[in-house]
């Protein structure tokens, strides 16, 4: 059973999507992926997200970005947008963060499916005490990564003349 639907507005979007999937993937989190647009298959989207048992959807569009948001109006789970970057700057961050109060939808940064994919494995976890233990985990693993870069940027420092 699938935990995470991924749905792109286009397959020119997988770039994006393979991001979140490499997350999924690591914390073996089951997913579904599909393309489909609210601009040019509307009904296929409602068809997607009403037939869906997913517990988090991802959304990732570019342009005008209006999926996430006809997701979100589709289910009450929670919706996670990613803006893909596209010919403007910041188009597509805008349409998915600016959702009418009681819609919401979680826009995390432009081609971030890495973090839109974390973000889902949070949300999951708060009922998973093996993902959240997972999660916790790899923040150590970070910090330990980060102080080790520390010691390194420090001992690389006093070698500059
Ligand atoms: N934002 C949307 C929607 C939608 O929101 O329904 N449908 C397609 N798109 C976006 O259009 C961009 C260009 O799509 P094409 O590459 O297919 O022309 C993609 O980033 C897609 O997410």
């Amino acid at each position: 059973m699938a935990k995470v639907f991924i749905i792109m507005g286009s397959k020119s979007d997988f770039p994006i999507a393979q991001k979140a999937i490499s997350v999924l993937n690591k914390y073996g989190v089951a997913y579904d992926i599909a393309v489909a647009s609210a601009h040019r298959t509307p009904k296929r989207v409602e068809d997607l997200v009403s037939g869906s048992d997913a517990d988090v959807f991802i959304s990732i569009a570019g342009l005008s970005a209006a999926l996430p948001g006809v997701i979100a109006s589709f289910t009450t789970k929670p919706v996670i947008g990613v803006p893909a970057s596209g010919s403007l700057n910041y188009d597509a961050l805008l349409s998915i963060v600016q959702m009418p109060p009681g819609i919401p939808v979680a826009a995390v940064g432009m081609d971030r499916g890495d973090n839109a994919a974390t973000l889902a494995v949070e949300m999951l976890a708060l009922s998973d005490k093996g993902l959240a233990e997972k999660l916790c985990e790899d923040r150590k693993a970070m910090a330990a990564k980060v102080e080790k870069d520390s010691a390194f940027v420090v001992e690389e420092a006093r070698k500059v003349e």
